[in-house]
């Protein structure tokens, strides 16, 4: 645990401006008290505790803002810079050298079952306020623009913008057979 963390704090004063040093990180950042709590839920999710891997996983949400399932997978050096608002699925597959901006979901439409949430690879920036949703890949070194929603996969080194909010159906009718 010791070494992962000390890898996130690392990641973070190359990433975030703000950081001005690693006790300040250590001490003051949401998203080293939100993986060390996500540490412990997932080990007691794993072992089929998942009363108490809940119970962590909701006292971390209060004291951090982010609110991450015990069963998520994260891999090493990330950073969920500011936190409030970050809400991370039972299933979401998050890999090495992340960084997600506060807002973000990594969630699923609704209408999955079993693996719903994203697999997000290496070395992506996922923007602020953005919205990943069903059980799509992001290839690595991809990069999310700020409240972007993204509900198809997303090849290797894409740059993805955009919420457009679409009609796509009426009542059940797709709007091209409506015309
Ligand atoms: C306090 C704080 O600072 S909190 C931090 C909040 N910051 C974030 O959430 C950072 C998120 N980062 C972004 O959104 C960035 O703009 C990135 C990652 C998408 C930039 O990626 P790049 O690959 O460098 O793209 P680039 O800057 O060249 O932009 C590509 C195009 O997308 C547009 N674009 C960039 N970001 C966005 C966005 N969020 N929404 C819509 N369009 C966007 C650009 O204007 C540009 O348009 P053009 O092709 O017409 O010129
Ligand atoms: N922490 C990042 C985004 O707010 C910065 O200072 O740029």
């Amino acid at each position: 645990m010791f070494k992962k963390i000390n890898k996130d704090i690392e990641y973070i004063m190359e990433n975030d401006p703000a950081a001005r040093s690693k006790i300040e990180v250590f001490l003051l950042y949401p998203s080293i008290h939100a993986r060390i709590s996500h540490m412990v839920s997932h080990f007691l999710y794993n072992h089929k505790l998942f009363f108490t891997a809940r119970l962590i996983s909701q006292i971390s949400r209060f004291l951090t803002g982010i609110e991450i399932h015990p069963g998520a997978t994260l891999g090493d050096s990330i950073l969920i810079d500011h936190g409030m608002g970050v809400v991370i699925g039972e299933t979401a597959e998050v890999g090495n050298r992340v960084t997600i901006y506060h807002g973000t979901t990594l969630g699923g439409t609704g209408k999955d079952k079993g693996k719903r949430h994203p697999t997000i690879k290496d070395n992506v920036i996922i923007g602020a306020g953005t919205k990943i949703l069903g059980p799509i890949t992001v290839g690595s070194n991809s990069k999310i623009g700020a409240n972007s929603a993204v509900l198809k996969d997303i090849p290797e080194g894409a740059t993805v913008v955009g919420m457009a909010a679409d009609i796509v159906r009426i009542k059940g009718v797709k709007i091209e057979d409506i015309k």
